[in-house]
C-alpha cells in the first residue's frame, strides 16, 4: 500500500464525514501491521466536545479488530492543504505507532508530505515514562 493509495482511501473516507457544525470534513486511512487498511471520518456532535476526529475513528476500528500496531496513517481534509492531526490524536497515535512511523498529509498540489511521529510529537509521554523511575 503506497502513500498515494492510502491517501486515496482517506479521501474516500472523508466523503462520509459528519461535520454539520464546522463544515470541515476530514478523512484518515491507516495501514495495520497485517496490511489491512482501516479508515475513519470525523463525527461531530451538538455537544461539541463529544466530537471525534477522523484519525481516532480509524484507530478505534483497527484496535477493536485487535491489531495493535499501526504502520502508517494518511490524512486529508476539505481544506485542500496539509491537515496536521490535533494533539489528542498525536498522543493516541503514539500508543500504537513507532517513533519513525509515517504520517502522510495531503498537500495543496494534490501531492503529499511525509512526517514521522517523532517529528509531530517529540518528547512524548508513553508507558516508558511511567516506568523510568522504577
Ligand atoms: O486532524 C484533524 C483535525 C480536525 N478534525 C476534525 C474535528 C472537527 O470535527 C473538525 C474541526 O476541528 O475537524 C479531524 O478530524 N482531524
Ligand atoms: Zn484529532
Amino acid at each position: 500500500m503506497t502513500e498515494t493509495e492510502l491517501l486515496d482511501e482517506a479521501r474516500h473516507a472523508m466523503l462520509n464525514a459528519y461535520a454539520p457544525y464546522s463544515k470541515f470534513c476530514v478523512g484518515a486511512a491507516l495501514l495495520a501491521e497485517d496490511g489491512t487498511v482501516y479508515t475513519g471520518c470525523n463525527i461531530e456532535n451538538a455537544s461539541y466536545g463529544a466530537s471525534i476526529c477522523a484519525e481516532r475513528v480509524a484507530i478505534a476500528g483497527c484496535i477493536s479488530d485487535k491489531k495493535r500496531h499501526i504502520r502508517r496513517i494518511a490524512i486529508c481534509s476539505t481544506s485542500g492543504n496539509e491537515t496536521f492531526p490535533c494533539g489528542i490524536c498525536r498522543q493516541v497515535m503514539s500508543e500504537f505507532m513507532d517513533e519513525d512511523s509515517q504520517i502522510i498529509l495531503e498537500t495543496k498540489d494534490g501531492g503529499f508530505h511525509v512526517y514521522t511521529l517523532a517529528e509531530l510529537l517529540p518528547y512524548s509521554f508513553n508507558s516508558d515514562s511511567m516506568n523510568s523511575g522504577k
